[in-house]
């Protein structure tokens, strides 16, 4: 049994369908990549799964069962947890506080959460930094810190929106490290990413999602020869890439 199953998942807002029809699978224990141009509905696509939006119509299973109309706290419960796209820690209190908060969703024990939280900022290099307010962290730090706040929820299915965007190739390295390593830990990652070098080296499927639909699904090697992926995503950025 998959961990995760997606079918036919649709939602409108208002004419507007962002998803259309879509259906996946995430296999437990896998990495899986969502790429696609922007507004594609990439992140409704995560919305939808982490019960932040409620499906118009499809069905979401989670370890065998429907999660259609759990709410995003529930959802964390169960083991599903997503980080976001614009990371919005609490700026003024430190990196400990943010991971804790995480780290509340398991535990009522303050020791407990601390202990937890501090677990999470070892792997995700921010131990040193715990006492240091989350405003005065670099991009690269802020979006650790939204990866350990995410991990700290002890999560099972952990979805990534774009946590790559904006880092130096250097600290991509370090990222795609990062997620092996949580991976390695028993995590399951789905992650919506643009950063095709990382796509390439760390998912075992991609799903590629366009004007709301599924129009490719394969290996990063199968769906980067896919001709429709190339029309309708890989070809724009290679393109940008080139002009630069
Ligand atoms: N709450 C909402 N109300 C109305 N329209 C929405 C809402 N959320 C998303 N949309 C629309 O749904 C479409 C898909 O958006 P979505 O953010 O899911 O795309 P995306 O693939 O994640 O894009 P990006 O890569 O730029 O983040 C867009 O046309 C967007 O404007």
């Amino acid at each position: 049994m998959a961990l995760l199953e997606v079918r036919n998942l649709v939602k409108r807002f208002g004419g507007l369908v962002a998803t259309n029809d879509v259906s996946l699978t995430v296999e437990k224990g896998s990495i899986t990549g969502v790429i696609g141009p922007n507004g594609a509905g990439k992140t409704t696509l995560f919305a939808l799964i982490s019960g932040f939006h409620t499906p118009t119509s499809g069905d979401i299973l989670f370890e065998g069962r429907s999660i259609v109309g759990l709410k995003p706290y529930d959802l964390c419960r169960l083991g599903i947890t997503r980080t976001f796209q614009v990371v919005k820690p609490f700026a003024g209190k430190s990196v400990l506080y943010n991971a804790m908060v995480g780290a509340f969703v398991r535990t009522n024990s303050t020791a407990e959460a601390e202990r937890i939280a501090l677990d999470v900022l070892r792997l995700t290099g921010l131990y040193e930094k715990r006492d240091v307010p989350a405003k005065s962290l670099t991009i690269v730090d802020r979006k650790r810190l939204e990866v350990a706040k995410a991990l700290a929820t002890r999560p099972k299915l952990l979805l990534l929106d774009e946590v790559l965007a904006g880092l130096t190739p250097r600290e991509v390295t370090e990222a795609v490290e990062l997620v092996r390593t949580i991976r390695a830990q028993g995590v399951t990652i789905l992650m919506i990413e643009h950063v095709m070098q990382a796509v390439m080296a760390l998912c075992e499927r991609v799903h590629v999602i366009h004007h709301g639909e599924k129009i490719a699904e394969g290996t990063p090697a199968e769906v980067t020869r896919d001709e429709k992926v190339i029309q309708a995503y890989l070809g724009e950025k290679y393109a940008a890439a080139g002009s630069q």
